[in-house]
């Protein structure tokens, strides 16, 4: 039996998970936030889901990463409440890396010179990949000991073609700076379409899906004979779909504009697109739950933050099915995709002369596990697939150091 530290680190906060492998059992899950913001806290569930599980909550100062991981340890070693006896139970460890740029088709042990790449690949991912960095070498200190292994977020895109990932924009901005698209979310991309595969009882390269991926960040996948061929994401986790508090696809001429008109520097309208925009930006709130209750209540705005997001979704997916033809399925996932019912409704509304029937009935079934929500007769299926972009970090893991 293994354990395996998942590690998913973000400029403020530290994501993670002990899994035990082969088992595929999570020991401990939780969340460190507010790093270096004065007011810290980290809340840990050891066995979850078990009738021993134990949430610790800890509220103090955490300075750096660096702190952060420590308390993260002594929370998992402690010895009423932790899950290991010491750090020398965890045999690797995974980082979730944001941007792998070009470089990495696939996931990697990380070495010096994997750093020196992910050095290399800032610029491209400025807000996500010092964070991610910050993660790899604190739990290189840590674990000196133990194979490392990074899991991109891009790699699974890596496979789409020129014509898909290419701006038209001078090419040599693509030859001399690598601008282009790369896509995101592709650890869960990946694994849900895993998943869909075994549900539809067909290889993997031999399904062409949509997957659509709605959490706080949200984009949607082409998938031809299991290869992701098109993504909505963009260089940077901006383009696309409407999310939590990004634009999602805006005219480019728009910086000129708020730059011009309304003397916004660059920086300011980078942090507008990206921190005030979306869901956010057109209601004020960016939980989904939240924006239901009020449009429940009468709140025009969320009513329209809906309309809007969904009839972006249904464009996306009326796209994807373009570029596809055959569409074995389309797998919905993440906080809104697996919870949300009206957003899967209102996303393929319309889509019936495309052979897409949504089965009102299941969609309206709260279950946490993967399932069919399409009617008998629809020649697209429909699934809603929770991701776990923790536990294929983990097997990935375990494939790489088996090798
Ligand atoms: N029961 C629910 N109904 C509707 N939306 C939900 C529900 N549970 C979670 N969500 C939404 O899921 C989103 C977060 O998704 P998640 O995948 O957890 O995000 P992240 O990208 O941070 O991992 C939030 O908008 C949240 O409101
Ligand atoms: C890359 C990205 O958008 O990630 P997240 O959804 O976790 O913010
Ligand atoms: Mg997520």
């Amino acid at each position: 039996m293994m354990k395996y530290l998942i590690i998913n680190s973000g400029s403020s906060s530290i994501k993670y998970q002990v899994i035990e492998i082969p088992t595929e059992t999570v020991l401990a899950t939780g969340l460190v936030e507010r790093i270096g913001e004065g007011s810290g806290r980290l809340k840990n569930i050891a066995f979850p889901g078990s009738d021993r599980e134990l949430t610790t909550v800890i509220e103090q100062p955490i300075a750096d990463h660096s702190q952060g991981m420590m308390l993260v340890i002594a929370v998992l070693t402690d010895q009423e409440k932790g899950v290991i006896a010491d750090t020398a139970e965890i045999s690797a460890v995974g980082h979730r890396v944001v941007h792998g740029g070009e470089d990495f088709r696939r996931s990697t042990l990380i070495t010096p010179e994997v750093i020196s790449v992910l050095e290399q690949n800032i610029p491209l991912a400025p807000l996500h990949n010092p964070a991610n960095l910050d993660g790899i070498r604190v739990a290189r200190e840590m674990f000196p000991a133990v194979p490392q292994v990074a899991v991109f977020d891009t790699a699974f895109h890596q496979t789409m073609p020129r014509r898909a990932y290419l701006y038209a924009v001078p090419y040599r901005l693509y030859e001399q700076y690598r601008v282009r698209r790369y896509g995101f979310h592709g650890t869960s991309h990946r694994f849900v379409a895993g998943e869909c595969a075994r549900l539809l009882e067909k290889p993997l390269d031999a399904c062409n899906l949509i997957t659509v991926h709605l959490g706080n960040g949200c984009s949607m996948t082409a998938i031809e004979n299991g290869r992701s061929i098109d993504t909505s994401l963009g260089m940077t986790p901006l383009e696309g779909l409407v999310m939590g508090t990004r634009s999602g696809d805006v005219d480019p001429a728009l910086h000129l504009f708020l730059k011009q008109n309304i003397g916004l520097e660059l920086e300011e309208i980078d942090t507008l697109l990206n921190k005030e925009s979306g869901l956010k930006g057109l209601c004020g709130m960016n939980d989904m739950r939240d924006i239901h209750s009020a449009a429940a209540a009468g709140d025009e705005r969320a009513a329209l933050a809906l309309e809007v997001q969904t009839y972006r979704n249904r464009k996306y997916i009326g796209a994807y099915m373009a570029v596809l033809g055959r569409v074995d399925a389309i797998v919905f996932t993440a906080g809104i995709g697996e919870n949300d019912p009206v957003t899967r409704a209102e996303s393929l509304k319309g889509l019936d002369v495309f052979g897409v029937r949504l089965d009102p009935e299941k969609n309206n079934e709260h279950a946490g596990q993967a399932r069919c929500i399409s009617r008998a007769e629809s020649t697209v299926r429909i699934f809603v697939i929770p991701t776990n972009e923790e536990l294929a970090i983990a097997r990935e893991i375990a494939d790489l150091t088996s090798e």
